[in-house]
């Protein structure tokens, strides 16, 4: 109930934009951050992140992202999806830090409330997610791996994934700690997130932040051969395994997302955290010139 409303807000959000979806040949639907190459009779889309420079999960983005996430889990005849990015290099650079710096708290606060949609949408879609990683993929981006029921990982020394938070200044909150902790195990999430590491892909395969490591130029083959397999399963024990396996890790966020969110904002509004991003951010931009 509570994710159809914010899925209507979402919505609503979408059409204040002004976005006009382009349809090509009904197979192919994109806009202006999100581009899916929708195979129908196949029943598998392909989502590809959009937004240059670096995929960065912006408010826009995450907007027309989970309507066009909507619009396949609304059509019955899609099975599957596999997430990648338009641009190889960077699968996405997380949470889009001019979101969270030098904003109000309202802004913060309907910021916060998309980065939870995005996740729980993710977390319990009961399509089969495969995430063919191309990129470097450090915090949100991590996060929306771990969503995915499989992960494949172009090997590519020059890519990291992890939940770098904390090297940032900022803490990941419970529910991306709960997703990383149910995926690599306790102790090595504890010193992961403390450290902010990022994984090049052989040690990100190793602890199993990532299922598969392959040649870059077949990440998006290998994602079509892991799909097939995984369509292979009947729907109805694969969606209710998991369910089972999922649902009380979401319900624990749902329960307390408006506490969650009060908590996002009180943090990023410390002066102390702004400072902390401001000086993230001129590290970014110093590492340029
Ligand atoms: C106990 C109390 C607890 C309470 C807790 C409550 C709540 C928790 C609070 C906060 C949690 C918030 C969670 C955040 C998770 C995140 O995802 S934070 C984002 C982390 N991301 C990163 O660290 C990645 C930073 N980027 C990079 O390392 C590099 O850009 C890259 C991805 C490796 C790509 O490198 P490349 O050389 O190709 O590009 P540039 O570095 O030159 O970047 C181009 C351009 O893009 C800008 N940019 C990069 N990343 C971001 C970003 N994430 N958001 C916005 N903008 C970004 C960069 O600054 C450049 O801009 P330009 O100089 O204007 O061109």
């Amino acid at each position: 109930m509570a994710l159809a409303a914010a899925g209507r807000v979402l919505l609503q959000a979408g059409s204040r934009l002004g976005r006009r979806e382009v349809v090509d040949g009904a197979r192919r639907f994109a806009n202006k951050r999100v581009e899916v190459e929708a195979d129908e009779a196949a029943g598998i889309a392909v989502m590809k992140l959009k937004n240059p420079p670096v995929n960065s999960l912006s408010l826009e983005f995450l907007t027309e992202f989970l309507i066009s996430l909507e619009k396949l889990e609304n059509n019955k005849n899609f099975r599957g999806v596999i997430l990648t990015s338009e641009r190889p290099g960077v699968f996405s650079a997380g949470l889009d830090l001019m979101e969270m710096y030098g904003r109000n708290p309202a802004h913060y606060a309907e910021y916060w409330r998309a980065v939870q949609e995005l996740w729980l949408r993710l977390y319990l879609s009961n399509m089969i997610l495969v995430c063919a990683i191309n990129g470097t993929s450090p915090a949100g981006g991590c996060l929306m791996a771990l969503t995915c029921d499989h992960r494949i990982m172009a090997d590519n020394p020059k890519y990291t994934i992890g939940l770098n938070e904390s090297q940032l200044g900022i803490v990941a909150p419970f529910w991306f700690k709960d997703n990383f902790v149910n995926t690599v195990g306790y102790r090595t999430a504890e010193h992961a997130l403390q450290l902010g590491l990022l994984f090049p892909p052989a040690e990100a395969l190793k602890l199993g932040i990532v299922d598969e490591v392959v040649p870059e130029d077949q990440v998006h083959s290998k994602a079509q051969s892991v799909m097939a397999q995984w369509m292979a399963i009947p729907d109805h024990s694969r969606q209710l395994t998991k369910n089972m396996m999922r649902k009380a890790m979401a319900d624990n966020l749902i329960k307390q997302r408006e506490a969650d969110i009060q908590n996002f904002v009180s943090f990023i509004s410390r002066d102390s955290i702004q400072k902390s991003l401001h000086t993230y951010l001129e590290k970014l931009k110093q590492k340029k010139g």
